[in-house]
């Protein structure tokens, strides 16, 4: 499992270990694996021109030390001081011992011009509110340079607990982060400014539960169902489809398509898309009436494509197997019959129907989705999967929140959530728990899109159907 802590998380860890150590210590940890990925980046270092942005905190003071360090070994560096008089003295005086330069902030354009790499110590997870303007000045510069960026900890401007960017911010090629990622390295939009991520390990351990989660191959074979000797369809557990419409027909086969490849032992469909859903998986179980008519399931999938139908929604929702709620389903949902219900609830909005369950705009939702995601699982008292760029799954309460980190954009096709939805449910009907379930799903789910598109654009059915290769790769 991959995990991100919150910055009162790491300042924690970090006094805990800087009481047990000698002065500076950690920052020279974090300056040497700071160093070493510009290293890297640069290929060659003797003879390069490095510019570090350098703040008045730590943040800055880890660059001024990893700038030293690439100085002694012959690279040609600059630090722009954003504030001279408040700069980390022992760290100046470092890259001064080194060979280094310093220019003030109103002098940065020229070197920034030149230079190959560009170091942002600006700040780091001391950061409050948007950047300040004459930060934000030196953003644009390094916007129009040709060096590679290496952000140190954070890109300068973004969020670190919530991933929000709220004005300019810089856009890395590389974050080097130091003791844990923070949440904003794994959630959009902070996330795409971070380029790739590399955590250096600084010694940091940390008791506590963790603000976010992402799952890796290893956790997700342990929560794949397998059948066991004595399995039949029935102990597989049975999903449940409620969806489709006259209208919407195809909505009810990529769900089923999704719930087929799930890992439930049938796949009961409800609903007036049965011929369509026949045609096409003759394996499905179809039933004409209600919900309540057809035989038993352990968890039901309602709303893809249902259009109008809100009686199939307060018919499952009255059930007691857990309940996958997506697309039409979630705008007929009564809150209340979710918050009663006792068996478990996966509500799964895309940030426009997040938007409208919140009642506020989908760029507020894009903007926020950690909180959003929260909000909703709080609101709702269930289970919540927020799709998009990033996938989050959160649980009401403070536990940690899942990360998706196998989503592609190919997945922004239509239908490809009815895939997702029935695949979910269809682990929802194995076993999983909704967090495990949601999370799970996702995770294959972007991997059978990463499979299925290899590079050029994918329908829905494509999705399904690469999420067998998905799952063989994951239990490989
Ligand atoms: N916490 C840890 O475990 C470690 C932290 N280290 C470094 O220390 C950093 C944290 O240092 P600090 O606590 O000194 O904080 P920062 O250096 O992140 O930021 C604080 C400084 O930035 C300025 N600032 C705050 N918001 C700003 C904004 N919006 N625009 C422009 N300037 C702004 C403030 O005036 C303040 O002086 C980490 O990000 C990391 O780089 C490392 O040295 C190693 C260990
Ligand atoms: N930019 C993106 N990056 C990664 N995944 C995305 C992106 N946009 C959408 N997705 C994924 O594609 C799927 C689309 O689902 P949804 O919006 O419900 O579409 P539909 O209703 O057409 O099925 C979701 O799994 C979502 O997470
Ligand atoms: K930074």
């Amino acid at each position: 499992m991959r995990t991100a802590y919150s910055v009162e998380m790491v300042r924690a860890a970090e006094r805990e270990l800087m009481a047990r150590l000698p002065d500076g210590v950690l920052m020279q940890r974090a300056a040497a694996g700071l160093a070493a990925a510009c290293a890297d980046v640069l290929g060659r270092v003797y003879g390069r021109r490095v510019v570090l942005l350098v703040g008045s905190g730590d943040n800055g003071a880890d660059a001024l030390y990893a700038g030293a360090r690439l100085a002694r070994r012959g690279a040609g560096v600059t630090a722009v001081l954003l504030a001279p008089d408040r700069t980390h003295p022992e760290a100046l005086a470092a890259l001064r011992r080194a060979g280094g330069r310093t220019v003030p902030g109103a002098d940065a354009e020229e070197p920034l011009r030149r230079a190959d790499l560009v170091v942002d110590g600006i700040v780091g997870i001391g950061g409050t509110g948007g950047l300040r303007p004459d930060a934000a000045a030196l953003v644009d510069v390094i916007g129009e340079t040709r060096a590679a960026v290496v952000a140190v900890d954070l890109p300068s401007g973004v969020e670190a607990d919530t991933g929000e960017v709220h004005g300019s911010a810089v856009r890395a090629d590389l974050t080097v982060t130091f003791g844990a990622h923070k949440p904003g390295l794994l959630v959009d939009p902070a996330r795409e400014y971070a380029g790739s991520v590399r955590l250096v390990d600084i010694g940091l351990a940390f008791p506590g539960e963790a603000e976010l989660e992402a799952l890796q191959h290893a956790d997700v074979a342990r929560l794949l169902p397998v059948p066991a000797a004595e399995s039949d369809k029935y102990r597989r557990g049975v999903v449940g489809i409620a969806a489709g419409s006259s209208r919407y027909p195809g909505a009810a086969v990529l769900a089923v398509a999704g719930a087929l490849r799930g890992g439930a032992g049938a796949v009961r469909y409800v609903g007036p898309a049965g011929d369509a859903v026949l045609a096409r998986f003759p394996e499905t179980l179809v039933s004409t009436g209600t919900p309540e008519q057809a035989g038993r399931v352990q968890a039901w999938v309602v709303g893809p494509g249902a259009g109008d139908d809100a009686d199939a929604v307060a018919a499952v929702l009255g059930t007691d197997v857990p309940v996958l709620v997506d697309a039409d389903g979630l705008r007929l949902a009564d809150r209340d019959a979710v918050r009663a219900r006792r068996a478990p609830t996966l509500l799964t909005p895309h940030a426009g129907e997040a938007a409208a369950l919140l009642g506020v705009a989908r760029e507020e939702v894009e903007g926020a989705r950690l909180r959003a995601v929260r909000e909703l699982a709080e609101r709702y008292a269930a289970t919540v999967l927020l799709k998009g760029s990033t996938t989050l799954v959160a649980s009401p309460g403070d536990g940690p929140v899942r990360v998706n980190p196998t989503g592609t954009g190919w997945l922004a096709t239509a239908g490809s959530g009815d895939v997702l939805s029935g695949l979910a449910g269809s682990l929802l009907a194995a076993g999983l728990d909704a967090l495990d379930a949601g999370s799970v799903g996702a995770y294959l789910h972007g991997l059978a899109g990463r499979r299925a598109a290899d590079g050029a654009p994918v329908g829905a059915h494509d999705v399904a159907e690469a999420v067998r290769e998905a799952w063989r790769d994951v239990t490989d």
